[in-house]
């Protein structure tokens, strides 16, 4: 059955999501931005700012107007940064309330809010509220936009409480070369997506400065073991965190050089400042607020998350690499499975 599917947010998964969307079958309208990308989009059928190389089914339609891009809307899929996510929403709102639709909702983003620590399927409830959409479905897993764009074979979760939701987007987005589990536990899969990337910086860092395969193995298992205890703390099911969108997405941000993430950490552990990083990146690094809400939340839980609090002292209090590094080999020796 042919979809009408608003995608928002025209970066490189947006744009990659649209494109798979669209091939897939379904009517797909991409709001961007910028009109300078609108035109690209729809005229030449290139994103070049954000996939340099890649070629857009002609048939994705981007547009500046929400109103346009929701108009008939049956499902509406949030791609924008987590920090954009609930100005965007409110836009939403206003629209399907003078259409009176009530599409289902999905999210692709990977973060948490800074500030009120909520996750993004929290915000998105929030400003739009049951009687104004469908269930709320969360997608995440191992997807750098860059492989999917190339067709690589790509495994990712959709996770919904309302199970029957799940499965429409599983039909919605499989095809030969992307593959969907569904998934109940949406605390789990938006809290290992989230704090996959702070993990990443340090594993980007940890290369950086010169590190090999040992301590990137050491780096994932007990960067994953951190963030099952944050999660679990926060009402996730434990084996969520052996899935795709725990440590699947872990292991892909932590050795891909296509990971903002990654690439953003190993510049910092080159000595470049987080500053001029950001700025050069032109893209979203969504791991450096995600660890300043990690290590606020890890607090308040009292939780120990030795990782992401070295990884908060380099980003947020200019501490050393090489001293955080010392402090944490030389904590005091504990059992592996606590
Ligand atoms: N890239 C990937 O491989 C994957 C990304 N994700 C997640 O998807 C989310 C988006 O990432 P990605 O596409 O890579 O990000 P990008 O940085 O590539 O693009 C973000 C896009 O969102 C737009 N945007 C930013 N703020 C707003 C706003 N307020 N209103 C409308 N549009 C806005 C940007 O516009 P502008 O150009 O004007 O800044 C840009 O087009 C992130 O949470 C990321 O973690 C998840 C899986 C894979
Ligand atoms: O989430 C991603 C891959 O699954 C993308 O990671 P980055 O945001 O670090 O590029």
């Amino acid at each position: 059955m042919t979809e009408k599917i608003a995608v928002l947010g025209a970066g490189s998964w947006g744009t990659v999501l649209a494109n798979l969307l669209t091939e897939n079958g379904h009517q797909v309208s991409l709001w961007a931005n910028k009109e300078k990308l609108v035109t690209e989009i729809n005229q030449e059928h290139t994103n070049v700012h954000y996939l340099p190389t890649f070629k857009i089914n002609p048939k994705v339609v981007a547009t500046l107007s929400l109103a346009t891009a929701l108009q008939d809307v049956d499902l509406i899929l949030f791609v924008v940064p987590t920090n954009a996510i609930r100005e965007v929403a409110k836009k939403v709102v206003t629209v399907l309330n003078e259409t009176g639709r009530k599409p289902l909702i999905m999210h692709a983003s990977k973060g948490l809010e800074q500030g009120t620590h909520k996750r993004l399927s929290q915000v998105l409830s929030e400003e739009i509220p049951e009687n104004e959409r469908q269930a709320l479905v969360v997608l995440s897993g191992p997807s750098h936009a860059e492989d999917v764009a190339n067709r690589d074979l790509t495994s990712i979760t959709a996770a919904s409480v309302d199970l029957e939701a799940a499965k429409r987007v599983q039909q919605l987005f499989m095809n030969d070369y992307f593959r969907i589990y569904t998934n109940d536990d949406v605390i789990g899969v938006e809290m290992g997506a989230a704090l996959k990337n702070v993990i990443a910086i340090g594993a980007g860092a940890l290369h950086g400065l010169g590190y090999g395969d040992n301590t990137k193995a050491a780096l994932i298992t007990r960067g994953l073991a951190e963030i099952s205890r944050l999660g679990v703390a926060f009402g996730a099911k434990p084996l969520t965190f052996i899935g795709l969108s725990g440590v699947g997405d872990l292991i892909v941000t932590c050795t891909s050089v296509h990971s903002r993430n990654w690439r953003a950490g190993n510049q910092l552990g080159q000595g470049q400042s987080l500053e001029t990083i950001l700025k050069n990146m032109g893209m979203v690094v969504e791991g450096v607020s995600t660890t300043k809400v990690a290590h606020e939340l890890a607090q308040q839980k009292n939780i120990e998350m030795p990782i992401t609090t070295a990884i908060y002292h380099v980003l947020y209090e200019q501490k050393n690499i090489r001293d955080e590094i010392t402090c944490l080999m030389q904590r005091e020796g504990k059992m592996e499975m606590d």
